[in-house]
């Protein structure tokens, strides 16, 4: 305790100055190590006194990206952010902003991926794939198991495994380029959070690990992400799922790896299987955010394996794959038009007979 103490009184110190003097903050909120019995209440980072630096003239202006900081605040330490057991405050006014994000055009343009190991060169995992993806929509790529939807997206996104070779070109808003570090985020299907942690305080790290830039910048970076992905009831609630401590539910963690990505304000969001383990109810929340998010202006691109007739018809574009072959890219408007010249009626029998023409091109092409 008397280690604890002298912390904390370094700690004031360090951070006392003319502008935020020890005195106006209750002591109450120099603890350094969660209390015993607190991990089910754990408390906001903002609950450090260096959030209400008020004093200090930094303004970050939404949407124009610039900073006009006279001082420039401090980092905390991390060991700050485990502090006592303190009322929750309320939203930050970062909060409040409405996340608008300059989105980019994403053109793939005869695309095909070999795999080192694989028997022949014609055994591509990807073969002559033609898509686009434009801002603010949603473009899902589509396909039954193995037909190759997430070697696509990686060899879109430039993250495919060391093993496999790209031909074809990807052009990012008309230039063919490769995306750099920050203008995209990449969501795999497994993600590993940490489990004791909130969900506000993991993305406050990951925004301190990813990012450049002001303390204050990273505080609303990290309310949007949570606001974008409608984490707010859960930003203060402990992550958990593990050494079994009960966590967040699937959907829950699945949105924060995704918030996880989007502390980066990034233009084009990849995201593989957004709905894997998802009950359908989960599932169907987790596109309306996706949907939201997309409106905000981002790019959003995903791999899905099977979809229900709702969330169907909030996607923008589909790429429909069969081991490996491009059967429809286009609007699902006109993927519906096809289907009602082929006299299919509704949304759910497309989709079985889209799921019944892969099977046939399954069986017609992979056999060896
Ligand atoms: N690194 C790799 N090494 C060897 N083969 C691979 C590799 N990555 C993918 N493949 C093979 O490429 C094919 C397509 O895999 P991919 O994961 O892209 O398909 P998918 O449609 O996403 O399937 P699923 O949804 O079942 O994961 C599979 O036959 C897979 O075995």
């Amino acid at each position: 305790m008397e280690e604890i103490q002298s912390q904390s009184d370094n700690y004031r110190s360090s951070s006392s100055s003319a502008s935020s003097p020890a005195s106006r903050v209750p002591s109450s909120n120099f603890f350094y190590l969660r209390k015993p019995g607190s991990l089910r209440q754990p408390i906001s980072f903002e609950d450090s006194p260096e959030w209400e630096d008020t004093d200090a003239d930094v303004r970050v202006e939404e949407g124009g990206d610039s900073i006009n900081a006279a001082t420039t605040p401090v980092s905390p330490s991390l060991s700050k952010l485990n502090s006592g057991s303190l009322p929750s405050p309320p939203m930050p006014e970062a909060a409040a902003v409405t996340r608008k994000t300059a989105g980019a055009s994403v053109v793939w343009k005869d695309l095909a991926v070999t795999i080192k190991g694989k028997r022949k060169y014609s055994d591509k995992v990807v073969k002559s794939s033609n898509g686009y993806a434009l801002p603010g929509t949603m473009t899902v790529i589509m396909g039954p198991a193995k037909s190759g939807k997430s070697t696509l997206l990686r060899a879109i996104a430039g993250r495919l495994h060391p093993s496999a070779k790209m031909y074809g070109e990807v052009f990012i808003n008309g230039v063919k380029t490769r995306l750099l570090y920050g203008s995209y985020g990449f969501v795999d299907r497994e993600t590993t959070l940490i489990g004791s942690l909130t969900v506000r305080e993991y993305l406050y790290y990951s925004a301190l690990l990813q990012l450049p830039g002001f303390f204050c910048q990273k505080k609303s970076v990290v309310e949007e992400a949570i606001q974008a992905m409608s984490l707010g009831d859960y930003a203060n609630k402990l992550i958990g799922g593990h050494c079994y401590m009960k966590g967040l539910a699937r959907g829950e963690r699945r949105r924060v790896s995704i918030a996880r990505e989007l502390v980066m304000r990034p233009r084009i969001l990849f995201i593989d299987e957004p709905l894997y383990h998802l009950d359908s109810v989960s599932a169907l929340l987790m596109m309306v955010t996706l949907k939201k998010l997309a409106s905000t202006g981002c790019t959003l691109i995903f791999t899905i394996y099977q979809s229900s007739t709702e969330v169907f018809g909030l996607f923008d574009r589909i790429c429909l794959l069969s081991n490996g072959n491009t059967l429809f890219f286009g609007e699902t408007l006109a993927c519906l038009q096809v289907s009602d010249n082929m006299n299919i009626r509704s949304t759910s029998q497309m989709l079985d007979f889209l799921a019944r023409l892969c099977k046939v091109l399954l069986i017609t092409f992979y056999v060896p």
